[in-house]
């Protein structure tokens, strides 16, 4: 199947709205592919961490970005992991700081073009799902199916508090608060691929919706389309 051919469903939106775990509902559910988009963004930002490249040296982290030798491998456990040259970094690419790095490098275009084909080339069949900011509007316009799925800040940062919580971690509500208000405003406001929805997307807000609900409809919707 050439690679246009092969269907995508799109899942955009904020942080802490159910993305990932809506998208790994789907792609376990269809036997589909899945494209953390997201992380390509945390690895990039942490990259340059340890290769002591500025965040605000915008040519040097495209330079990062366009040779990011990143990996993802399923383990034992059925859980992905995220190699970074050869080293598991994926418990630290998830950290606040790791998200506030990779909101930082996604906001330069010369990032964005280094890492398009890369995300593009997950697309293989049977089919992918796609999670991350511009899914639907820039890497993959074409999707026959795109979700934009939202939820209150507040919400999502109390979803993510007690997400940081169960995993062991020393996480301050107001601050984690703090910290998706700025990166919202961050990735909504920035010139290249900014936070919004695509035209043709279907809005959920999971505000008040079990993650149950938020999958049962958008079954639905897969149906519908005749993805399945
Ligand atoms: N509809 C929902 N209601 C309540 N909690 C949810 C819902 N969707 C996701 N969650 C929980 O919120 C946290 C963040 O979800 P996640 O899928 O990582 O969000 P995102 O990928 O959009 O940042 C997870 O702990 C997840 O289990
Ligand atoms: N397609 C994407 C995916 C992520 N990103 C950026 O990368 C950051 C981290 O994305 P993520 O999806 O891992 O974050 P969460 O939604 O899981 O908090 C976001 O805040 C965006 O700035 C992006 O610009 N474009």
């Amino acid at each position: 199947m050439a690679s246009a051919d092969v269907p995508v469903i799109t899942v955009d939106g904020p942080s802490g709205a159910g993305k990932g775990t809506l998208s790994h509902l789907l792609a376990d559910t269809l036997h589909w592919h899945f494209l953390d988009s997201g992380a390509l963004y945390r690895v990039t930002g942490h990259a340059c961490l340890l290769e002591k490249v500025s965040w605000d040296d915008h040519a040097a982290v495209a330079e990062v970005a366009r040779h990011l030798q990143v990996d993802f491998r399923t383990d034992a456990a059925g859980e992905v992991r995220v190699i970074y040259k050869g080293v598991d970094v994926s418990r630290d690419i998830r950290t606040e700081e790791g998200g506030r790095g990779a909101s930082t490098v996604a906001a330069i275009p010369a990032v964005r073009d280094a890492l398009l084909q890369r995300q593009r080339e997950f697309r293989q069949a049977p089919g992918l799902v796609a999670d991350g900011r511009d899914m639907g509007t820039v890497v993959f316009p074409d999707a026959p199916l795109k979700i934009f799925l939202t939820a209150s800040a507040t919400e999502r940062a109390e979803r993510r508090y007690r997400q940081l919580l169960a995993k062991g971690e020393d996480v301050s509500l107001p601050r984690l608060l703090g910290d998706i208000e700025e990166r919202d405003a961050r990735d909504s406001s920035r010139s290249v691929a900014p936070l919004v929805p695509a035209e043709d997307a279907i809005v959920i807000d999971s505000s008040n919706l079990p993650i149950t609900a938020v999958f049962a409809e958008v079954m639905r919707a897969v149906r519908r389309k005749g993805l399945v």
